[in-house]
């Protein structure tokens, strides 16, 4: 009798082999970073800053984007604006065209001009200082077909079109429900701006975004609260390494089985001024 071999299966990869691409981006450090007033439910005044360890962290950051190949731009930070770090609400970049920020908060008004400022300073051509409140990448968030805009808590739905109209991509709307999750970047991350492939967590929306969000991305990767409340859905990639909250424990496996490495980043420090990794990286596309 024969010998019966069992048959090797190979089973098919579910997704596509990852590749980084490099990237440039625009951060600003934490000197003079701290919780002197409230617009977020993560900040408490009351709650001790330690600066030292804020810079320690956001450098770690900053250095590990360089060691990727990345290009990190750094923004001079100014006194008087404990926000400045979360450089990516500062403005918008996609080809080369810069819509920049109107601040919904008396207390981060003033950074709209320094980042304004920075872009005509280093010759981008069209920077449009815009009408309507937009936070910059906090509500603003570029894919291969959409220009994904949230909406509830900080970007006035105005500024929506705005961005369709300067950008002339499309703009999808997504109404924020839970004020912990006030800009979209602390609810969805792009993992592949590729493919739009994106990562989120369903509960921060409303029912009629969600559906949206599941129709238009029905393979995306979501998020459960623990990883969701670790500020997990604020991460960065360059389309292999995702750069995340080290906390977010439960998207590690997830990401990996997609075929990215997840990069643990410590910034718990920022996080007590209600940001993470995305909210202090601006893209410079
Ligand atoms: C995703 N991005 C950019 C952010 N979520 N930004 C953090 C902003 C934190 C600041 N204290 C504020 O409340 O505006």
């Amino acid at each position: 009798m024969g010998i019966i071999c069992p048959a090797v299966r190979e089973e098919p990869s579910l997704h596509p082999l990852r590749s980084a691409t490099p990237r440039r981006y625009l951060m600003c450090p934490p000197e003079h970073f701290g919780v002197t007033y409230t617009i977020n439910p993560w900040m408490d005044p009351a709650k001790p800053v330690d600066v030292a360890l804020a810079v320690a962290q956001w450098e770690d950051l900053r250095d590990r984007y360089r060691s990727l190949g990345h290009t990190v731009e750094e923004l001079v930070p100014r006194h008087g604006l404990p926000d400045m770090v979360f450089a990516a609400n500062g403005a918008t970049v996609v080809d080369g065209r810069v819509l920049g920020a109107r601040f919904a908060h008396r207390e981060r008004e003033a950074e709209a001009a320094v980042h304004l400022e920075w872009f005509r300073a280093h010759g981008f051509p069209s920077v449009r200082e815009p009408v309507h409140i937009n936070e910059g990448e906090g509500d603003f968030a570029v894919t291969a077909s959409y220009l994904l805009a949230g909406r509830g808590f900080r970007a006035s739905p105005l500024s929506h079109g705005e961005a369709q109209e300067f950008f002339g991509r499309p703009v999808l709307g997504l109404d924020l429900v839970d004020p912990r999750y006030y800009h979209l970047d602390t609810a969805l991350a792009v993992l592949d701006d590729t493919t739009d492939e994106i990562m989120y967590y369903p509960p921060a929306f409303s029912p009629g975004s969600r559906e949206v969000l599941r129709r238009l991305f029905p393979d995306a990767l979501t998020a459960g609260d623990e990883d969701a409340a670790a500020f997990g859905l604020n991460g960065v990639s360059d389309g292999l390494h995702v750069l995340l909250p080290q906390a977010a424990t439960g998207l590690f496996e997830p990401l990996r089985d997609r075929g990215f490495e997840p990069v643990g980043i410590d910034l718990s420090e920022l996080l007590k001024g209600g940001g993470s990794v995305k909210c202090c990286t601006q893209e410079l596309r």
